[in-house]
């Protein structure tokens, strides 16, 4: 008898009542076990009448109701992908602006006001800065990454090093590269889409990506990959990895690691990492020629900086990869939203087009023969145009895992143990702190809008010892690429808000590309 005629006997007799019964009764003797052990355990840890008054506040907190098995909890959450972002703003509304969930044996604390974000990013314990478990397990271990998510004195260490080549002096230094690469991105588009009316262009995320990827590598490496016929390798291969990673999140079996060695994902892992580390090799002799030749002639990008600290070369290729991976799944992602919503708005598309005019139209503005790097700052209306991006669609969650217990206000510490969640998606909709919170109103960002909010109401790039490395390269990244393609083209769309659907994979976006209209401007 083979395995289905013996599941089907099976089923036939015994009744799908009986099934349920013996289920749910199963269920309930784990249940009791479970409470059993956690009082027990209570007991034995000598959880004093101080320690309770502490964490009463913690303990008192409301949430959703988990699965009744803890390794599941809150967890079957995840199974509703598509909704899982209006879980997440509607939730502080029900719950209050700090609740709890389980999941994946964890204990969780999600927390939504400027306050509690200002109180986890803003810590100056080192026990604030560990990312934390529920990322470590979706992290293949094989990629060590000091920037990325331990605590302690190795990402200490790494992130001072590595935060060089992110100063505005460094990258002052490689204004020309910004513009170099965003032309060539406006070259590719004009050439590819000269209609008269426009060009329907549904790959424009591509093209943006190839671009943030040629400028974060010659900014941080200080190649050009142009130069190498690597550049190409690398890109693709990165695109395949960072899909892998987020694979991991919805395929929970995967985590497991000798399934994870076992299947086909982690063979092209490996696969793709061999490429791009041969990609690296490559830069690094091109680096160690370079530097033979003239020792004096030392830009601050990150090779450079590992070299000088004796990191190891396998060691530098991962932080590279991760550093570029990062990059390019966020940057491209930014440009093509704000581009998405200038259609949808011509009227503040309008306005950029003025101010840019007026920018790079201005003689004082191009005395090197490149847009002066300080000229980036007259682009206000633009900058405005981003930062609404950025609070409409905020791309990553915060992560993290107390190594020592966390205060959040006088009421509330969260205990040692417990995984911290910090949507800044969920707190940047919700209409306390911006009215009409699904409306495009970049206005929001004048200067006396933003005194009138909480500092910490608006975090794309989260903040303190472990926010976003990459912050000031992003916004320069960001206004360049806009600037040049807003300068020499009108941009409309084909999609309207509703037709795309936002998705955690594993940033914030839409589970599809854009598609644009490009029209070429007169001027
Ligand atoms: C629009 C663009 C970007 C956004 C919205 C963004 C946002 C963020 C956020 C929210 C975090 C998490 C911080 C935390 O856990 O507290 C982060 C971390 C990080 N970002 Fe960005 N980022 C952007 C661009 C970049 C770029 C261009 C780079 C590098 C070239 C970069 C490199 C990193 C790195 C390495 C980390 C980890 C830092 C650490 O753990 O110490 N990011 N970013």
């Amino acid at each position: 008898m083979d395995t289905s005629t013996n599941i089907r006997s099976f089923v036939e007799s015994h009744s799908l009542r009986g099934l349920l019964l013996v289920f749910f009764t199963t269920l309930f003797l784990v249940r009791v076990v479970q409470r059993l052990l956690t009082s027990i355990l209570k007991e034995d840890s000598q959880t004093g009448s101080n320690e309770d008054d502490l964490y009463k506040a913690y303990k008192n907190l409301g949430g959703p109701r988990p699965f009744p098995l803890r390794l599941i909890g809150n967890g079957y959450l995840m199974i509703y992908k598509n909704d899982l972002l209006r879980m997440i703003v509607d939730m502080p509304r029900k719950y209050g602006a700090c609740y709890k969930l389980t999941a994946f044996n964890e204990d969780i604390v999600v927390l939504n006001s400027p306050e509690a974000a200002q109180a986890l990013m803003m810590s100056p314990s080192m026990g604030h800065v560990r990312r934390g478990r529920l990322m470590e397990r979706i992290w293949p271990e094989e990629i060590e990454s000091f920037i990325l998510y331990p605590g302690g004195e190795k990402f200490k260490n790494t992130r001072k090093m590595l935060s060089y080549p992110f100063k505005h002096k460094a990258l002052k230094e490689h204004n020309h590269c910004f513009h170099k690469h965003s032309e060539t991105l406006t070259k590719q588009l004009a050439t590819r889409f000269k209609g008269g009316d426009g060009v329907h262009i549904d790959i424009l995320l591509d093209l943006l990506k190839k671009c943030t990827f040629r400028i974060s590598s010659e900014t941080l490496m200080g190649v050009d990959l142009d130069d190498t016929e690597g550049g190409e390798v690398f890109c693709e291969n990165l695109d395949e990895l960072m899909k892998i990673f987020a694979l991991r999140a919805y395929r929970p079996w995967l985590l497991i690691p000798w399934i994870w060695r076992l299947s086909s994902e982690y063979r092209k892992m490996k696969e793709v990492c061999d490429k791009m580390e041969k990609v690296t090799l490559k830069v690094i002799e091109k680096y160690k020629e370079k530097t033979n030749l003239n020792q004096n002639d030392l830009s601050n990008t990150m090779i450079e900086v590992m070299f000088r600290n004796g990191v190891d070369e396998k060691l530098i290729f991962y932080e590279v990869a991760v550093m570029l991976g990062v990059a390019n799944e966020t940057t491209p992602l930014t440009v093509e939203q704000a581009m998405f919503f200038l259609s949808l708005h011509p009227n503040h598309q309008k306005l950029c087009h003025e101010e840019i005019d007026a920018v790079y139209n201005d003689p004082i503005n191009w005395k090197t023969g490149v847009l002066e790097f300080e000229a980036l700052k007259e682009l206000k209306q633009l900058e405005r145009c981003i930062n609404e991006t950025l609070r409409i669609n905020p791309l990553s969650i915060i992560m993290r895992q107390l190594e020592t217990p966390l205060r959040i206000d006088e009421k509330l510490v969260i205990p040692e143990g417990v995984s911290v969640v910090m949507p800044p998606y969920a707190l940047h909709h919700q209409p306390q702190y911006y009215p009409d919170p699904e409306k495009y109103d970049p206005d929001r960002f004048l200067p006396e809008e933003v005194t009138k909010r909480h500092p910490f109401a608006f975090v794309p790039f989260s903040a303190g010892q472990r926010g976003c490395i990459g912050m000031k390269l992003a916004m320069i990244e960001l206004k360049v690429m806009l600037a040049t393609i807003l300068r020499d083209f009108e941009v409309k769309t084909v999609d309207t808000k509703e037709d795309l659907k936002f998705v955690i994979d594993p940033t914030i976006k839409p589970s599809r590309p854009i598609r644009f209209m490009l029209k070429k401007r007169e001027n």
